[in-house]
């Protein structure tokens, strides 16, 4: 069965060319049309426009940067509305629950089904498969894309209405964007008052708050390198989406609020397209 693709950015890449690695057929569509060249080596197609990908495959998946990104791969002229009729879309972006909700009702009223699949991991559990998919929406469309779900990811869950994995993508990105900025001033603060912070490394992850991301992002901090995995724009982005969620729900949220403050400090400072780790910086 023939899958489409839209957008091949850090992640849309990965999961792509794992797609085809596990014998899926594969047409791909990014609005930087040369940025399919890498994807057709592997095997893809291309389409030139995302309304002839989905003209094309039974499905489509789309992995792309924000919600006006996600609006505009649909409602735009040459965009997935167009021939949506009979055909499945999965949007795996991470975009608030409106943006999604919006998306599924034009996709209902053109006789598409509609299924929101946002995942938690980043450019290495991407290439190698272990994203965890937080998917709601479309029931039998799920069902319909586990195979390929089970290539993407190491586990998915279907969360209910269209808007609850949206919701519950924000709510884990919020806790991820707070506890990096707890992680980057206990660095700042281990090396300034005097400590090695290679040895808070240690000792952070002997102790009960040991995590992945500590192991994984603490010692290219302390080098100060900040290749992308998961751009920074887009952690600041999920921190503004995830307060806005907040305020819907009258939730204080003001560990999140200064998290935000920082990852904007951090863009205002031209750190965007670096990881979300470079948040690290602004401590400097
Ligand atoms: N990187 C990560 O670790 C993770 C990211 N995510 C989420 O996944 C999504 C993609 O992330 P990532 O791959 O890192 O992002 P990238 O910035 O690497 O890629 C973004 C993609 O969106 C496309 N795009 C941007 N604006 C538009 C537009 N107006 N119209 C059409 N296409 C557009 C880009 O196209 P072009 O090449 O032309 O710019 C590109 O294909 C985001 O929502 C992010 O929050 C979720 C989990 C982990
Ligand atoms: O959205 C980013 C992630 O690491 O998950």
């Amino acid at each position: 069965m023939e899958i489409g693709f839209l957008g091949l950015g850090i992640m849309g890449k990965a999961m792509s060319i794992n797609l085809l690695k596990h014998g899926f057929k594969v047409t791909v569509w990014n609005r930087t049309l040369s940025k399919c060249d890498e994807i057709v080596e592997h095997g893809a197609s291309v389409g030139e426009t995302p309304a002839a990908v989905v003209k094309k495959c039974k499905y489509t998946i789309a992995m792309l940067s924000d919600p006006s990104a996600a609006l505009s791969v649909v409602f735009d002229k040459d965009g997935v509305l167009e021939q949506i009729k009979g055909k499945g879309y999965i949007d795996m972006s991470t975009v608030d629950a409106e943006t999604s909700i919006k998306i599924s009702e034009a996709i209902k009223a053109k006789g598409g089904d509609f299924l929101e699949a946002p995942v938690s991991g980043s450019k290495k559990p991407a290439e190698d498969g272990q994203l965890v998919i937080l998917a709601a929406g479309h029931k039998a469309l799920y069902e319909e894309a586990l195979p390929a779900f089970d290539v993407i990811g190491k586990k998915s869950f279907f969360l209910g209405e269209v808007g609850d994995g949206a919701k519950m993508k924000l709510v884990v990105n919020m806790v991820m964007g707070s506890m990096m900025n707890a992680f980057s001033e206990g660095l700042t603060l281990a090396e300034k008052s005097g400590l090695n912070p290679g040895t808070l490394l240690d000792v952070l992850d002997l102790g009960a708050i040991s995590n992945g991301m500590f192991k994984l992002k603490g010692p290219s901090m302390l080098k100060k390198s900040y290749a992308p995995a998961f751009p920074l724009k887009h952690q600041q982005k999920d921190m503004r989406l995830a307060l806005a969620l907040g305020d819907e729900n009258a939730v204080p949220m003001p560990v999140a609020a200064a998290a935000n403050e920082a990852f904007k400090k951090a863009r205002s400072l031209g750190l965007g397209d670096l990881d979300f780790s470079a948040v690290h910086e602004t401590l400097k």
